[in-house]
């Protein structure tokens, strides 16, 4: 082992540094000096909605700023990250997941069974969009934009009666109790790989990728790959309205425990709703756990694809109405239009 200190790339928000701290904690306590460094992407300064800048505006700079050797670590949101794999670098590794669920965090401690009637919700991410429609026809869908604190902004000003948002963002910056509702399983689906971060290293940097082993936690790949497996099969990005969660029983991988994939494709404004769920015993597998997620996601994406998924996805997203952006602002409206 050198005495090299690694530096870990992250994003400038708050929940990015967070996260990276952690990585960054876990491979000095695993004795590999590290430090973390701020990469500002255009996802951070531009308010447009995701669907138009491109899903890959977090992570493509990020990437790049790591490739140049600016650091040698990067850490993303896995959920933030194309499915097709990059050769520029080494195999993905995944840190313990927190919660994949997504919450409601509505005024007046209001729940999904309490919400009136036409109440306003915002969200701009199809997925999230077209369950809460399945679920509840009624609301008043607002797309919104911007990190978490502006999101839950809109909430405390009165502008909006509740947003929706990745339980693992309030969680990890310590703010999970202002969530009023917890989506189960039956309710709505997280996109494949909320919660779990991935760390990368270039793929010629075998100091780095030895270190990347140490954060690295099998279940929690395990559980991705199922997901994103279903994701890339179903050739759907994150902006798709796709949802997947895949969970270990008790026994967990290492005991020989059931793993099970719940996914979801969704009409846009919510009129058809595709479910499935399956299983598998990923540490009886002849090729290994990896190649057992492969196949239960590739299996659920034909079941859905059969189903008629792909027609349901192609269909026009609706027009949506411009994106709430926060008051206190100075970015100009959006025009980049380019990912
Ligand atoms: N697309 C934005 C994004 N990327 C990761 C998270 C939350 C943390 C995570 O899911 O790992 C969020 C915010 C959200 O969806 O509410």
């Amino acid at each position: 082992m050198s005495s090299r200190t690694l530096k870990v790339g992250t994003r400038g928000s708050t929940l990015a540094t967070t996260q990276a701290g952690h990585v960054r904690d876990a491979l000095i306590a695993a004795g590999y000096p590290a430090e973390l460094v701020i990469v500002r992407t255009r996802g951070d300064v531009v308010m447009a909605p995701v669907e138009r800048i491109g899903v890959g505006v977090f992570t493509l700079e990020l990437r790049a700023a790591l490739e140049r050797g600016d650091c040698d670590i990067a850490v993303h949101s896995y959920k933030d990250l194309p499915t097709a794999r990059d050769d520029r670098f080494a195999p993905i590794a995944v840190p313990p997941r927190v919660d994949p669920s997504d919450v409601l965090i509505a005024r007046d401690g209001l729940t999904m069974d309490t919400l009136p009637q036409g109440a306003r919700v915002g969200t701009s991410a199809p997925r999230r969009r077209s369950q809460l429609a399945a679920l509840r026809p009624d609301l008043d869908l607002h797309p919104l934009r911007g990190n978490i604190d502006t999101r839950m902004g809109y909430v405390t000003s009165g502008d909006l009666d509740a947003v929706v948002l990745a339980a693992a963002g309030l969680d990890r910056t310590g703010a999970g109790e202002r969530a009023t509702h917890r989506f189960g399983i039956d309710e709505m689906l997280p996109a494949p790989a909320q919660g779990a971060l991935a760390v990368e290293a270039r793929a010629d940097d075998t100091e780095a990728i030895e270190a990347l082993a140490v954060v690295d936690h099998l279940p929690s790949r395990v559980r991705v790959i199922a997901e994103r497996r279903l994701l890339a099969d179903l050739e759907a990005g994150c902006t798709a309205p796709v949802g997947a969660r895949a969970e270990f029983d008790d026994a967990g991988l290492d005991g020989g425990g059931v793993l099970t994939l719940h996914a979801v494709a969704a009409a846009h404004d919510g009129s058809t709703v595709l479910r499935t769920t399956g299983t598998t015993t990923p540490a009886e597998h002849p090729d290994g756990p990896v190649a057992a997620a492969e196949e239960l996601g590739r299996r659920l994406a034909a079941e859905l694809l059969e189903r008629g998924a792909r027609d349901l996805m192609t269909v026009e997203s609706p027009e949506q109405r411009a994106p709430l952006v926060p008051k206190e602002s100075t970015t100009a409206p959006p025009t980049v239009t380019d990912p």
